[in-house]
């Protein structure tokens, strides 16, 4: 069919027909439920003695359930594509074929009825590749059963909401940018957006890349990292439903707002949402026995404003060669750890000699702190077979607790003490469990000894694993995270945004630890930041081979100020939010201070003149809202808005600033202001 309106009122007319049918088979199913529960009521007493006919009922509402609640999505899905129900067309001439045959290609499948040719082809399936990766001419896509060559007759976009068709452009390169371009240039929505509609080819090969088992993307701020990895997560979904359910996919997020922030995309995309951790909440929970207390990532940063030296002796407890220190420590942990006794109580009897030979060469690939279990289940079974009988529990009890008392201590603080002291490291204070406080450079050396001498709980469940800001971890949590995690990866970041004095590069050492089966892919095009602000921005860090997508905008202002509150009266002048050009500004600071005092500034002329939203985001918050955000540089990373006015202050001289401010600068859309204030 040549005219696209007439389509889309075919399309639109069958998509309702669709969701009528479903709404009554949907009443139809919750008829059916209702009536196996009278069924039960009404007759459980009577149900068979074992259970079978119970059992049978019980099946069948399961499988009742779970079949509304398959229609239930795809009525959600289908409710969705109402509103806009494809967004590309591709005509495609099989070779050998005489006749061009058309795919329209959107959020997700339709057909009329199951099991029928869809009338639209979901933007994963394998004939929507040619959408993304070719213009007309000679192109071929990867079917199930192998590559299908031809060519493309004709290619063409369309923009539809609300079921209205707003254009088609028979597409080719220049108009393709102009899309795009109207895309970018469309002011920042609250959350992380869908970018099916404009998938680049460079990002495609990612989304679309299986064969791989840890694909690394470097990529430049604003190049769609976190899009693509999320897209990349709905497309493995979508291909493997068999084996890959969402509960089988973990996101490490650096915090709770950026969570929000990407947790639109997926649900967007007619999948469920993944979990996500902290790695830091991760490792404070791991470490719940050994400390009462752990200081936070964020809370480091704040102290190194105030004590800068101090970031030379965090650095170096996150580098390999400190690494290096612990292994060897580890190594010769054996001989000082031990104190091996024979072990009696009432008939069992097994002597010193014999425990220790048992610990060294029966089980010597043991962890060290959980190889005296293994000795212990070892030696008691063996008396349980010799008796014919179980041990009393309180007999094992006592048995193991012998077992156990063999080590020094398997208090991991005071063995992590020992470390520090022999390697000529300041030492922690000795205090009891309640005062027990770890900074935050020790948290992962102490879980690194913890894997080294415990064994280390694999998570099986997980069969992908997604590390946004790749960059912000350090040689020592990727080997934690190698001991945790055997599945596929995606790993992604910029080195020019590492939280540090200097930019992190990890590709330089994954391979070491993950082996072999990395890909590593570079992303030098940014999409998000105006010329203007990416030229600036890239003039900070000295990037000099950025791609950038030309939009061009304001240009970028640097202002001098007195002090932090006549800044935010010059800001308040300058925001463009609620009634005007846009839906979401932040202002960013270097430190939690000033980003207190800035956001009480906003507050209380808001109070004065209700022109928007203003939220104040620190370490404990957990959603992301239109309007005002007031943030510190380190909260304010992955999130964009449409103007950024950057407090850089009087930091100059510290060395964070740079990364610092080349953060700022990247997280604006439209505009950005750059205020360095000068002291009276
Ligand atoms: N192909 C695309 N089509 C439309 N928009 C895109 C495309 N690729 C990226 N974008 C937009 O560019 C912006 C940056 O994307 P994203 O946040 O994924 O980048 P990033 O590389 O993770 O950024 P950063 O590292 O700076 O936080 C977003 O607004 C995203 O929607």
């Amino acid at each position: 069919m040549e005219n696209v309106t007439e389509y889309l009122k075919l399309v639109l007319e069958k998509l309702r027909r669709r969701i009528e049918r479903i709404d009554s088979s949907l009443k139809e199913g919750e008829r059916e439920i209702e009536q196996m529960h009278d069924y039960y009521w009404e007759n459980y007493t009577e149900m068979d003695q074992y259970g079978y006919e119970e059992f049978d009922n019980r099946q069948a509402l399961l499988n009742q359930v779970n079949a509304n609640q398959e229609q239930k999505i795809l009525r959600h899905r289908f409710r969705r594509m109402l509103d806009s129900p494809f967004f590309g067309r591709v005509d495609f001439l099989y070779e050998g074929e005489e006749e061009a045959e058309t795919f329209y290609i959107g959020i997700g499948n339709f057909a009329e009825e199951a099991g029928r040719i869809p009338l639209i082809y979901d933007w994963r399936a394998p004939v929507s590749g040619l959408f993304y990766d070719y213009d007309k001419g000679p192109a071929a896509y990867q079917a199930p059963g192998g590559l299908l060559s031809g060519e493309i007759t004709s290619k063409w976009q369309y923009k539809i909401q609300k079921g209205k068709l707003i254009y088609a452009f028979e597409s080719d390169l220049k108009i393709d940018d102009e899309v795009l371009k109207a895309e970018l240039g469309a002011n920042g929505d609250i959350k992380l957006k869908n970018i099916i509609r404009t998938i680049q080819r460079e990002q495609n090969a990612i989304i679309r890349n299986t064969q791989d088992r840890i694909l690394v993307i470097q990529g430049v701020a604003g190049s769609g990292k976190t899009s693509v990895a999320l897209h990349r997560i709905a497309y493995l979904l979508y291909h493997d439903r068999e084996h890959l359910k969402s509960s089988n996919i973990l996101v490490l997020s650096p915090n709770q707002v950026f969570s929000d922030y990407i947790s639109h995309i997926l649900p967007e995309l007619g999948e469920e949402n993944i979990q996500e951790m902290s790695f830091d909440l991760f490792a404070y929970r791991e470490l719940r026995e050994v400390v009462s207390d752990c200081e936070e990532k964020y809370d480091q940063i704040e102290r190194m404003f105030l004590e800068s030296e101090e970031q030379q002796a965090g650095d170096r407890k996150q580098s390999e060669a400190f690494m290096g220190e612990l292994d060897q420590f580890v190594l010769e942990l054996e001989d000082r750890l031990m104190r091996f006794e024979k072990v009696e109580y009432r008939s069992f009897r097994v002597s010193a000699n014999r425990v220790m030979e048992m610990f060294y060469y029966k089980f010597p690939d043991f962890p060290l702190l959980s190889r005296m279990d293994a000795v212990a289940e070892y030696l008691i079974d063996e008396y349980e077979t010799s008796l014919g009988r179980d041990l009393s529990d309180d007999v094992r009890v006592n048995l193991e607790e012998q077992f156990q008392g063999m080590y020094v201590t398997t208090d991991l603080y005071d063995i992590y003490n020992w470390f520090l002291e022999d390697f000529g490291y300041e030492t922690l204070a000795k205090v009891p469990w309640e005062k027990r406080r770890l900074q935050y450079e020790d948290v992962y050396p102490v879980l690194y000894l913890k894997y080294q001498l415990c064994t280390c709980p694999k998570r099986g469940l997980i069969k992908h694993l997604v590390i946004d800001e790749m960059q912000d971890y350090s040689p020592m949590q990727y080997r934690i995270l190698e001991k945790m995690f055997q599945c596929k990866m995606t790993i992604l970041g910029d080195r020019a945004q590492t939280i540090g004095e200097r930019a992190r590069d990890v590709t330089s050492f994954l391979s070491k630890i993950f082996g072999r089966g990395i890909r590593r892919i570079v992303m030098n095009k940014s999409y998000r930041n105006t010329v203007e602000i990416a030229g600036y921005a890239n003039s900070l860090s000295g990037i000099t081979d950025m791609e950038l997508f030309e939009r061009h905008g304001r240009p970028v202002e640097e202002i001098c100020f007195t002090d932090l509150e006549r800044a935010c009266g010059e800001i308040w002048e300058r925001l463009k939010l609620g009634e005007e050009e846009f839906e979401t500004a932040a202002v960013i600071t270097m430190t939690q201070e000033e980003a207190r005092r800035a956001a009480a500034y906003f507050s209380k002329r808001l109070r004065q003149e209700e022109r928007f939203f203003c939220t104040y985001v620190d370490k404990e918050s957990t959603n992301f809202h239109k309007g005002l955000t007031v943030t510190t540089f380190y909260l304010a990373k992955g999130l964009e808005f449409d103007q950024v006015f950057a407090i850089c202050g009087e930091w100059q001289s510290h060395p964070l600033y740079c990364q610092a401010k080349y953060i700022m600068a990247t997280r604006a859309l439209h505009e950005l202001y750059v205020y360095e204030t000068v002291q009276s």
